[in-house]
């Protein structure tokens, strides 16, 4: 226990994983405490950005020393997307807050945030191809989303581990921070998502994610339009529009 932490301020949320010692690997049981902060803070409507950092490392990947007798059914319990999807799917914005390594299930860890941004001597990649296995917490799927296809193969393919500077260039985060400001400057952001309509954006993750998932564009485009059409039963969007009218800050509601 205790090698996962859960802060909150204010309306921000921040999931730090504390297993320093080896580099913040992340065993089954971590990822079993992970999920219950997850639930937490799904509930929470008090929690309107929830931030993914790590000191000094964000996550060296799943626990090699755990994994390395397993067999095909054993293997199975490092699949950790029942919770990885769980954070992707929360209503709120998340953001990754990138230090040191992130590798393989760490690196994937972070690929379920809807921003990723790494400090600049920051190092990441999916080596799990250096070990005889693949990527199994989602990253073949959400890795080709953000940067293509070919990119995602190339990264996926070598096992290479990149500089925050490549991984920019790829789209694999969305931009890069002085060494030690991250969190800062992922807190900057929390802030800034803070101050928006909760319920707006939450209906934004909403439907860019079916947008991507619809094959029919056309389809999207109505899925887009309905989502929006409801927005205008909320008090928020009634608030939204007085305030600018007023010439005044929004006071949006909790989710
Ligand atoms: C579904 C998901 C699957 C996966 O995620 S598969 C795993 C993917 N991750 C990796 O392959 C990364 C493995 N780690 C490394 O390659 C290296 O580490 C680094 C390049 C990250 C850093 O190398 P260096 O600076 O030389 O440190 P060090 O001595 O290798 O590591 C310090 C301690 O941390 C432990 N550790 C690092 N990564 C993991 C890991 N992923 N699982 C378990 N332990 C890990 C080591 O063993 C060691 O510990 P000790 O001091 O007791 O020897």
């Amino acid at each position: 226990m205790g090698q996962i932490v859960l802060k909150q301020e204010g309306a921000i949320a921040v999931l730090s994983v504390d297993r320093p010692e080896a580099l913040n690997a992340l065993s089954r049981e971590l990822v079993d405490e992970m999920d219950l902060l997850v639930e937490r803070v799904r509930k929470d409507p008090e929690i309107r950005c929830l931030i993914l950092h790590s000191e000094k490392n964000f996550a060296a990947g799943a626990d090699i020393k755990d994994m390395a007798d397993c067999d095909e059914e054993a293997a199975k319990a490092f699949v950790f997307s029942p919770t990885y999807d769980k954070i992707e799917e929360l209503p709120i914005p998340v953001i990754a807050a990138i230090e040191g390594y992130a590798l393989g299930g760490g690196m994937e860890l972070a690929m379920t945030a809807d921003i990723r941004i790494a400090e600049k001597s920051a190092k990441m990649g999916f080596p799990e191809v250096t070990l005889g296995i693949m990527p199994g917490a989602g990253g073949t799927i959400r890795v080709p989303r953000v940067t293509g296809e070919a990119a995602a193969k190339e990264l996926i393919f070598t096992g290479d581990i990149i500089s925050a500077e490549k991984a920019a260039a790829i789209g694999l985060v969305n931009r890069i921070s002085e060494d030690g400001e991250v969190l800062r400057d992922a807190m900057k952001l929390a802030e800034k998502l803070c101050r928006r309509g909760p319920i707006a954006l939450a209906a934004a993750k909403r439907t860019i994610r079916a947008g991507q998932e619809e094959p029919d564009w056309k389809r999207g485009i109505q899925i887009e339009a309905e989502n929006w059409a409801k927005l205008f039963n909320t008090e928020d969007q009634k608030e939204g529009m007085k305030a600018f009218l007023e010439k005044r800050k929004p006071e949006f509601q909790n989710r």
